[in-house]
This record gives C-alpha cells, sequence and structure tokens, in this order.
C-alpha cells in the first residue's frame, strides 16, 4: 500500500481542502494521511470562519504522521500564516518525500487562506525543497510581482518561479478563457508541455486546485513518473468537473466518483 499524505485545511463543505484530498487519494488507490492546519466552517457560497492550528500542533501532528508511515509524497494546500509555513518546512527538508505544493491563497468567494505575509516564507522556506508547484493565475502572479495575460507571460512567470528552487511548475489555466482549459508544465532544464481538455460551462468548481494537486501526490505516490503523475491528475479532474454532483447552492464541489465512469476523457499533450 502506497502512503500519501496532505497538509492542508479543512473544509466543512467537502469539496475541497482536506476533504477532497482524501477522497482523491481513496479514489486513486493510495492510503492518504493528514496534517491539519486550520479548520474552517464553508460550504458551496463561501467561507464563513477559519479557525488555524497553532504552529506547534501542525508539528506535532506531521512528526506523528512521519515517525510511524512511510510516506512516499505529499501534498501542501492551505497553510495560512508564515509560523505554519516555517514549521512545515523545518520538518520536512531532510525527508526523502516528494512534495507537490499548491500554493493556495484565496477561496473562490474571495476570503484569504494564506495570510498576505506568509507569500515571502512559502518563497524562501517551501518552494525550494518542493517538487512541483500548481499555482493558479492569481498565484502566480502574487509569487512573482507581475500580471499574466499572455502566453509569453506564462513563460516568463514560469521562469521566475523555477529560480526559486523549485523542480517543476505546473501553471493552470482554470481561470483564463477560452474553449479549452490549458495547464503547462515546465521543468529546470527549460523543457515544458500543455495540457489542454474543454473547457467546461460550469459554476461547479469549488476544490478543482485541490483535486488537481491532491491527483499528483496520489500518482507520485504509486510510483509514476512526473510527467506522467500531472498527465493522468489532469484525466482525473477532467472528469471530475465534466459530470458535476450538482449539490450546494453556490459553487459545488467537483465529482470525485467520476473517474470510475469516464474511461474516455479527453485531455490533449502538446510536447
Ligand atoms: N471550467 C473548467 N473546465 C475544465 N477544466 C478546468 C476548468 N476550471 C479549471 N479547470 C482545470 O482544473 C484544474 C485546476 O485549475 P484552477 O481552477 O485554475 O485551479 P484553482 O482551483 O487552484 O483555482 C486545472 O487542471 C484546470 O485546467
Ligand atoms: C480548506 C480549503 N482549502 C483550499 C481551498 C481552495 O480550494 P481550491 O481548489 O483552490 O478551490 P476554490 O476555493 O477555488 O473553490 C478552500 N476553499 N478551502
Amino acid at each position: 500500500m502506497n502512503i500519501v499524505l496532505t497538509i492542508a485545511g479543512s473544509d466543512s463543505g467537502g469539496g475541497a481542502g482536506i476533504q477532497a484530498d482524501l477522497k482523491t487519494f481513496q479514489e486513486l488507490n493510495v492510503f492518504g494521511t493528514s496534517v491539519i492546519t486550520a479548520l474552517t466552517a464553508q460550504n458551496t457560497l463561501g467561507v464563513e470562519g477559519i479557525y488555524p492550528a497553532t504552529s506547534e500542533f501542525v508539528e506535532q501532528q506531521l512528526n506523528t504522521v512521519l515517525q510511524d508511515f512511510e510516506v512516499k509524497a505529499l501534498k501542501t494546500g492551505m497553510l495560512f500564516s508564515a509560523d505554519i509555513i516555517k514549521t512545515i518546512a523545518k520538518n520536512l527538508i531532510d525527508k526523502n518525500i516528494q512534495i507537490v505544493v499548491d500554493p493556495v491563497m484565496i477561496a473562490k468567494g474571495g476570503q484569504a487562506l494564506l495570510q498576505d505575509e506568509a507569500v515571502q516564507a512559502m518563497k524562501n522556506e517551501l518552494l525550494p525543497i518542493a517538487t512541483v508547484l500548481t499555482p493558479n493565475i492569481p498565484e502566480a502572479e502574487k509569487i512573482t510581482g507581475m500580471k499574466i495575460e499572455t502566453a509569453d507571460d506564462i513563460q516568463q512567470a514560469a521562469a521566475k518561479i523555477l529560480q526559486l528552487g523549485v523542480n517543476c511548475v505546473v501553471m493552470k489555466g482554470g481561470h483564463l478563457e477560452g474553449p479549452s482549459a490549458v495547464d503547462t508544465v515546465f521543468f529546470q532544464d527549460g523543457s515544458f508541455f500543455q495540457l489542454k481538455s474543454k473547457r467546461i460551462d460550469t459554476k461547479h468548481t469549488h476544490g478543482t486546485g485541490c483535486t488537481f494537486s491532491a491527483a499528483i501526490t496520489a500518482n507520485l505516490g504509486k510510483g509514476l513518473s512526473l510527467k506522467e503523475s500531472v498527465i493522468e491528475a489532469k484525466k482525473f479532474v477532467q472528469m471530475a468537473i465534466e459530470n458535476p454532483l450538482n449539490i450546494g447552492r453556490g459553487h459545488g464541489p467537483t465529482n470525485h466518483f467520476a473517474h470510475r465512469f469516464g474511461a474516455n476523457v479527453e485531455v490533449e499533450i502538446v510536447e
């Protein structure tokens, strides 16, 4: 049994955060463990409240899991504060674990899930030890300090992010426009490729980023290459978006069951 870990916030609505991660892990046949950084009172309409854990308790959860389980890959999601980020980085620096960083900053409803001053800690402490970073466009803008509108901007921003020490960056295109949802994957050696899928016209996209990064983590945990892990994760999230559950009165969750039925999902790989 391959064991993976999510270090993230709890979404009481079950569509994002720890809950989306564990559902994704389970669907992809890996054993999921968790370190909870914050509780959120949240549903499909938005985040009503945030109750962060202390960095000491985050550290205790992390060490308790790592002392007992051989974790192959982990992801981080909502980390909330600079203190929590520094604590996590300090405890992971000497571990042989593949690290997927989803730099969660702002929920769809606009609520901050990461304090502003924590962005610098993420850049200085966490990204240098990360295997892969999966920013959406606003997150990439915050990390790089540049406006991202064109394909050239995406390439420039990726280059800036790679300079921070992360091995690979997946620039997610969910927030862009056009008939395709295009994610571009950049590596340290200058190579890159794109993953293109049909953009689905839906409001039910709560937790897409969490689900995508959790699927990459699960795939890495199973021993797939980084490239294969990202490709398969894109297929997983595409199926989850294409087959909405239509629950909740706002931005509903993606459908983590969907991959069981969606063998024919179309994702084009452009090298
Ligand atoms: N409407 C959509 N149709 C198809 N794929 C989408 C759609 N929205 C997002 N995605 C995909 O979901 C994944 C998460 O992207 P994104 O929504 O940008 O992240 P986040 O949830 O962090 O904002 C990416 O693979 C992106 O291409
Ligand atoms: C607890 C928690 N973690 C992360 C998010 C953000 O998830 P994301 O996949 O980026 O989806 P949206 O917020 O954009 O719907 C969250 N909301 N809560």
